[in-house]
């Protein structure tokens, strides 16, 4: 059949002879005819346009084949057309036998000036865009579209770095969903096979514990995809923030249990997840846990070595050998992550929260032990030279959590093993004495029903408690200006009360301390914009503020681990190891990349090629990372893995005055320093009057000394502000 050129409408073999005259408009329907009709029952092809191209189906009704009807032009089609009404949409293609579909564009695009036959054909016959016919013809087999007029627009319940959910209503099924709509360039065929990578992925897996992937909003038109899932309220970081949740051991056995238990489907189908955190849980009103968002999902072969990249897995979440560089890995990259949940689940915070992925490895070797020389021999890792510490590392995982129970301990010793090999599988897991120890895990059913909880809601709550925390700062400060101007002598701490007190009546939450919230400001790992007392903090949080400190008085254009050897007060051995590792990488620039979500497995050299390119060609500083960063860090999971020094830069980082530091949120100048500006401005006019007064009979050099005396106050008040 070949190609065609963008204006021919070769429409078969057979009907050549017809081509110039098939043009059939509006998407694929069952037409039925009209009383007056004399037509029985006819489907007209559909004509979509979309980015200036055309597709062009024919289809034949096998029933009444011999009385296709073949158009002059639109306005016969349209005549025709309006004979029939329109009652509904194809669903079944069987009736049907699809002749040929010519697909034909102006500009490049995947299928362009292709024709589709057999199950291709139908496919496009049924409504799916060519473009997603052209590349992923597997993800959507035996399916067929549905229409986004079938569904009810609800809320916007997640944003993810590659989505937007959204809670809907199927008013076909009269049920909730959650609509995710899939960012990618369907232009770019690559683009659209690793969006269909997911599908595919999804399709595979059915299981309880496994999100169910219902269906597929698109149509021809379209170049915008939907994924239609089952509705689930909670995830488990929205629902382990909600203030006042503590999980009871049953609970955390129960949602361990089905975490993996989901896992253990996956991989038995040769699914590795790879993004396994606490957002990516889901929970629905009745406690069942299902695994989600499988976007950088893949399939594994165990018996296979096929080179993976090692830019999966969120940084808190990510396994040693990923952060080693390892492309040839399996089943045991989730159960690394499902540890992490579990240590998460007792403690009530993440426990490994590297802010880049030098950090990120030394803390997993100080709580889990360097690897042994067998395991640096064997595994011959890549980054293995440039990470292996001079000195080996003790693993304390029972110390660390000797107050968790001991089954517990047990399954996170093996479960956070640094050999991949001692994680065993989750089937072996589940087996463990965790479960087969009283207390069991409880039931679902049995599990206390909670408010819907999102991470989203949970940011949104952060969120707002920054906003009010703003709010408070700024009235503070029009407060002390307006104090200063009527020379009130009110002392501005009682005005700040009175104002902290207000706002907090008009925000429930302003007081509220979500637990996302103290993880931030126990280990400053994340950026919440909150006020800090430095008295008041753990000594985690105060040793990552002596690193954004150094930051800011070193002006270093790179992030953390240049400085954090010494910077975070480690012992003098692991300062070094660490200021050896970080002069001997370049790493930390990539810090909380995780992966290269659209790029294929095979690709893994590429994208060692495009983080030279990008340490070579841009200079430190000047570049704004996130704009390469496939999956930015907005979540505190993805944010631990945020270069730290580009925060402070956009404004958005922990900034340090006096006995407070300031993360990240609005940049508003720190209160004690409108105290020392007021005073010190009082001052420089105290002066400028009194030499006023000094020199009046000197005018010339009192405007002089004037501008002088209100040139340095800005200066002074500048400098002590910034
Ligand atoms: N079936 C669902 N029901 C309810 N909420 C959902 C559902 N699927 C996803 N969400 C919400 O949307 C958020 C983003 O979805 P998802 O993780 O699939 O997208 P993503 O773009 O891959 O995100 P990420 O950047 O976190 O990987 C989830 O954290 C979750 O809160």
């Amino acid at each position: 059949m070949g190609c065609m050129n963008s204006k021919s409408a070769a429409v078969g073999d057979s009907r050549g002879s017809h081509k110039e005259r098939l043009r059939p408009k509006g998407s694929l329907q069952k037409l039925v005819p009209r009383a007056n009709s004399s037509r029985r029952e006819e489907t007209v092809g559909s004509k979509s346009k979309y980015d200036g191209g055309d597709v062009k189906v024919l289809l034949i009704d096998k029933k009444t084949s011999g009385s296709n009807h073949y158009y002059n032009d639109q306005a016969e089609k349209e005549r025709i057309v309006d004979k029939f009404e329109v009652i509904e949409t194809i669903d079944k293609l069987e009736n049907f036998e699809v002749t040929t579909i010519a697909a034909h564009h102006h500009h490049h695009h995947p299928g362009s000036g292709r024709v589709f036959n057999g199950i291709k054909g139908e496919q496009v016959a049924a409504g799916w865009p060519s473009w997603l016919v052209a590349v992923a013809s597997e993800a959507i087999k035996g399916w067929i579209p549905r229409r986004a007029n079938t569904f009810e627009k609800l809320d916007k319940i997640g944003q993810g770095t590659y989505s937007s959910v959204y809670k809907a209503r199927d008013v076909i099924h009269n049920k909730l969903v959650a609509l995710k709509k899939v960012r990618f360039d369907n232009h770019d065929p690559e683009s659209v096979k690793f969006m269909a990578r997911e599908i595919n992925l999804l399709r595979r897996l059915d299981h309880p514990n496994v999100i169910k992937l219902e269906g597929l909003i698109t149509s021809s038109m379209s170049c915008s995809l939907y994924l239609v899932f089952e509705y689930m309220e909670h995830d488990l970081v929205g629902l382990a923030s909600l203030p006042g949740i503590k999980f009871s051991e049953p609970q955390i056995k129960c949602y361990m249990q089905q975490l993996l238990s989901g896992l253990d489907h996956c991989h038995s189908h040769g699914v590795l997840h790879r993004d396994i955190k606490g957002s990516n849980l889901l929970i629905d009103s009745n406690g069942i846990l299902k695994i989600a968002d499988f976007g950088l999902a893949c399939h594994f072969y165990p018996h296979d070595s096929v080179a993976m990249t090692s830019r999966v897995v969120t940084l808190w979440y990510r396994p040693p050998e990923l952060l080693l560089g390892a492309s040839d890995y399996g089943v045991a990259i989730d159960l690394w992550s499902a540890g992490c949940i579990l240590g998460e689940l007792y403690s009530g915070q993440p426990i490994l929260t590297g802010k880049t992925e030098v950090e990120q490895l030394h803390k997993i070797f100080k709580l889990c032990g360097s690897p042994s020389e067998e395991y640096w021999r064997r595994a011959k890792l890549p980054h293995s030279t440039v990470f292996k510490p001079l000195h080996p590392y003790r693993r304390c995982v029972a110390e660390t959590f000797k107050d968790f129970p001991s089954t517990a301990v047990s399954l996170m010793d093996t479960l956070l093993s640094i050999d991949p090999v001692h994680r065993r599988t989750a089937a072996f897991a589940l087996k463990s004495e965790f479960f087969t120890t009283q207390p069991f895990a409880c039931d679902p059913s049995s599990l206390p029903k909670y408010p819907p909880s999102k991470e989203i809601d949970a940011k949104l709550r952060d969120e707002e408690a920054r906003r009010q925390r703003a709010v408070g700062s700024r009235s503070r400060v029009d407060m002390e200006r307006r104090v200063q101007k009527e020379r009130v002598s009110t002392p501005s701490s009682n005005s700040n009360a009175e104002l902290t007190t207000s706002s907090q009546r008009r925000q429930p939450h302003h007081n509220l301390k979500s637990r996302s919230q103290m993880w931030y400001s126990r280990n400053a790992d994340g950026f919440s914009g909150f006020l800090i007392d430095l008295h008041k903090q753990t000594p985690a949080a105060k040793e990552n503020s002596i690193v954004f400190s150094e930051n800011n008085r070193k002006k270093v254009s790179h992030s953390g681990p240049l400085v954090y050897g010494a910077a975070f007060g480690k012992s003098r051995k692991e300062s070094d190891e660490l200021t050896r590792l970080s002069s001997r990488t370049n790493l930390s620039k990539f810090s909380g990349l995780v992966a290269t979500r659209r790029l294929a497995p095979e690709a893994v050299n590429q994208a060692g090629r495009s983080r030279r390119s990008f340490n070579e060609l841009e200079p430190a500083g000047k570049h704004d990372v996130r704009r390469h960063i496939p999956k930015t860090a907005e979540s505190p999971q993805t944010g631990g893995g945020r270069p730290c020094i580009k925060e402070p830069m956009h404004g958005r980082g922990p900034r340090r005055n006096g006995n407070k530091i300031y993360v990240s949120g609005p940049l508003l100048a720190p209160s004690e320093n409108v105290d020392q500006l007021l005073k010190q401005h009082n001052r420089n006019i105290q002066e400028f009057t009194r030499r006023a007064r000094l020199d009046k009979t000197k005018p010339g050099k009192l405007q002089a000394q004037g501008k002088e005396v209100t040139e340095n106050s800005l200066f002074v008040s500048a400098r002590r502000a910034g």
